[in-house]
């Protein structure tokens, strides 16, 4: 039996292109329709990556005409939910149980989101419930990390 994802196969089997992304992202949206709200692209997935982005529209705005941090959390999420089903094998589980956040500058455009694993860890060796922190850079349009979210999830063998 394979001990990839649903998800990650999923991924590999569509093009990489933008069709290919919009129709993983409208099914991640599907499941998770809340990930809906910040207008998702999973453009890159391997396990220990996942690139997202997510345009500035009027639905995410704030007060100060920005993109609202509580959507960058969410966007945040979706990178690292993805990072996480294209990672932990079907011998684990995972959810996540807390998220440190700095909002670093205004977020004036539209946003890129990327999850990454410093290492990937030996799932062969997690025999009980453990940590996995995930760290999600989010940058605008111009290359500044303007949101920095460092998300525990919870790893436990099924
Ligand atoms: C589970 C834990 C984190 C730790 O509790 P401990 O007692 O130390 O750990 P223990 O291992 O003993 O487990 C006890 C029970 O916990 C449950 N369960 C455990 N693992 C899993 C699992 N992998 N999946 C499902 N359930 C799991 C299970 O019922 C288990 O009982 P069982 O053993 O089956 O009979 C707890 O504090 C909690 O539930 N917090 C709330 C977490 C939460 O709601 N996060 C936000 C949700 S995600 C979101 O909104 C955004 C998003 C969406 C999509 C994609 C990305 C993002």
């Amino acid at each position: 039996m394979s001990k990839e994802t649903a998800t990650l196969r999923g991924w590999k089997k569509l093009p990489d292109n933008r069709l290919g992304h919009a129709l993983f992202s409208l099914g991640m949206v599907a499941r998770v329709p809340y990930f809906g709200t910040v207008l998702p692209s999973v453009v890159r997935l391997e396990p220990g990556l996942c690139e997202v982005t997510s345009p500035k529209w009027f639905g995410i705005h704030n007060h100060l005409g920005t993109f609202h941090a509580i959507a960058a959390c969410n966007l945040a999420e979706v990178a690292m939910g993805m990072l996480s089903e294209a990672t932990v094998p079907t011998t684990h589980r995972w959810i996540p149980k807390a998220m440190n956040v700095q909002y670093l500058a205004k977020a004036e455009t539209g946003l890129r989101a990327v999850a990454k694993l410093p290492e990937i860890p030996d799932f062969a060796r997690i025999t009980e419930g453990r940590d996995l922190v995930v760290p999600v850079s989010i940058y605008d349009k111009h290359g500044v990390e303007v949101v920095h979210a460092d998300i525990t999830t919870w790893v436990t063998p099924c």
